[in-house]
């Protein structure tokens, strides 16, 4: 048997695992690879279990699940309140099996962050992938075993899949199966809030469909609003002849296009949103980083809100701006972004990038990583190839924070500072570390660089209380006849200066 278990079936360990994992799924996943946890999983792992699994198959009507009937004809699935088993194909040439097991356990997290419940993981090592059904026939017969025995009704698998060898894979286990793509894109459905959100993962949800239809049971319509998302109960006849399919290529690329448009109009709104910020001369800092890093938390710590902070994948989903205020008075923005994960599938690279530009206009990016994760390094490279496909991104400053401090032990430390030197260590949840980060980032900010001498008439209220949010002063003093100021601006700011100076030749140096 070269299947493998991963550990998440055992049945006396479900239920604690389980419990655990339902207040925090990728806590309990970096903690059970911290103990030590895959040698802990592997005794029950064993032919034990298998016989057991076996056993119980026995008195099971494996006919009877009666799920294809089921399957709708979109090939585009929810994965919300269903039973699932997870299978991952790894060749021993490309990832190590603990890299293997991590990519599994982070596919159960996606899984439960889309309301799915976790019975088994299954890891299998081959050279590459069948190119009929994924795992190979025989493999496929033992996945419908353990489906059967497990009452699964969904097999995730940890990767993207040709639509043939998912349809081949449904057909041996009788249940419907999802690729690790459609599952991200479901959960994404599932947070987006904002209206160019939801026009943004509908977007990226129809162009995953579109090469995967075999036809629609019903017609377009009962996907109210067109919405991407498949009902999994197929309603109406099935197995419509090319015609049929053909139209609905046409009315899903008509409805891309539609949501192109859309999505460019809803652009000019960011645009001025962003264009204001510039205007303030806000400088920014664009927070990115892989999701459950806690980007949000680390925000909220330097900017005093309350962002929504979720032990969920991709609980933030719209970029949100902050206002932040540095030791001096200076205002900058802060800008929560969503969260990266590896193998972000590329249609939402795509949706996301007029979102992701808020990074390539930043004047510092703050890269938050988990660092009670059992491999940092990992997820830095995830992103940093995230940030790559960024136009303009790769010229910004950056700063590399591991967060989660409170769970890193002295060892994971030493490591952390010892590859990333001038790493910035916090916990958002204690504080520790985020002075000093506070600090690093305000020195990383552009700084008012045009120091102007001017008398300002009293009139000038406003520019002065500008100038303080900012700018810096640096002497200032009520004469008769106005203001006598010596302050440190940008550019905007130094030219109101002088234009609104009571004798008109200020220096400026
Ligand atoms: N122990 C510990 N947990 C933390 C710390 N910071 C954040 N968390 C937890 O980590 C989880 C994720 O935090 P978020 O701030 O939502 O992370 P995020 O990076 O914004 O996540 P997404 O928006 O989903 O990509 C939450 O359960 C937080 O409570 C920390 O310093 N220590
Ligand atoms: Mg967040």
């Amino acid at each position: 048997m070269t299947q493998k278990s991963t550990g998440m079936q055992s049945d006396s360990q479900l239920g604690e695992a389980e419990h655990r994992r339902e207040e925090a799924p990728l806590d309990s996943r970096s903690q059970v690879l911290l103990e030590g946890g895959a040698d802990e999983f592997e005794s029950s792992s064993g032919d034990e279990l298998w016989q057991e699994r076996e056993r119980r198959n026995l008195f099971k009507h494996v006919e009877g699940l009666g799920e294809l009937e089921d399957v709708s004809e979109v090939e585009y699935r929810k994965v919300r309140l269903e039973r699932v088993v997870l299978v991952g194909v790894y060749s021993s040439a490309q990832t190590t099996s603990d890299e293997a097991e991590e990519s599994l356990r982070e596919l159960a997290a996606l899984a439960q962050t889309a309301g799915a419940q976790v019975l088994d993981g299954l890891l299998q090592q081959r050279d590459k992938p069948d190119p009929a059904t994924y795992v190979g026939s025989g493999k496929a017969r033992e996945l419908a075993n353990v489906v059967a025995s497990q009452e699964a009704d969904t097999i995730i698998v940890d990767d993207d899949l040709q639509p043939s060898q998912r349809r081949a894979l449904e057909d041996v286990t009788k249940v419907k199966v999802v690729d690790r793509t459609a599952l991200i894109l479901d959960i994404f459905a599932q947070h987006a809030t904002s209206r160019e959100g939801k026009a943004q993962v509908q977007l990226a949800q129809l162009e995953y469909m579109l090469p995967r239809l075999r036809g629609w049971g019903g017609s377009l319509s009962r996907q109210a609003g067109g919405q991407a998302a498949g009902q999994s109960g197929g309603i109406g006849s099935r197995g419509p002849g090319e015609t049929k399919i053909e139209t609905d290529r046409r009315v899903i690329r008509h409805q891309i296009s539609r949501l192109k448009r859309q999505i460019a109009q809803m652009g000019p709104a960011r645009e001025v949103k962003r264009g204001s910020r510039k205007r303030y001369g806000l400088p920014t800092v664009a927070v990115v980083g892989y999701t459950n890093a806690g980007k949000s938390s680390v925000t909220n710590r330097l900017t005093g809100s309350q962002e929504l902070v979720g032990n969920a994948l991709f609980a933030t989903l719209d970029t949100a701006v902050r206002r932040a205020k540095t030791a001096d008075g200076r205002y900058y923005a802060l800008v929560d972004t969503v969260g990266f994960v590896r193998r972000l599938p590329t249609q939402l690279v795509e949706a996301f990038k007029s979102t992701l530009e808020e990074v390539a206009e930043a004047d510092l990016i703050v890269h938050v990583v988990d660092g009670s994760h059992p491999d940092p390094f990992g997820q830095i490279e995830a992103v940093d190839k995230v940030l790559a496909q960024i136009d303009g991104a790769a010229d910004i400053g950056r700063l590399i924070v591991f967060n989660k401090a409170d769970r890193m032990d002295q060892a994971a430390r030493l490591r952390v500072s010892q590859l990333e030197p001038e790493a910035c260590i916090v916990s958002a949840r204690t504080g520790e570390g985020i002075d000093e980060l506070r600090e690093q980032v305000e020195s990383l900010l552009p700084h008012p660089d045009v120091r102007v001498k001017a008398k300002l008439p009293y009139s000038a209220g406003a520019l002065l209380s500008q100038i303080r949010e900012f700018g810096q002063v640096r002497q200032i003093g009520y004469e008769a006849d106005g203001i006598e100021l010596v302050a440190d601006v940008d550019n905007r700011l130094a030219a109101q200066v002088i234009s609104q100076s009571i004798d008109g030749h200020d220096k400026q140096e």
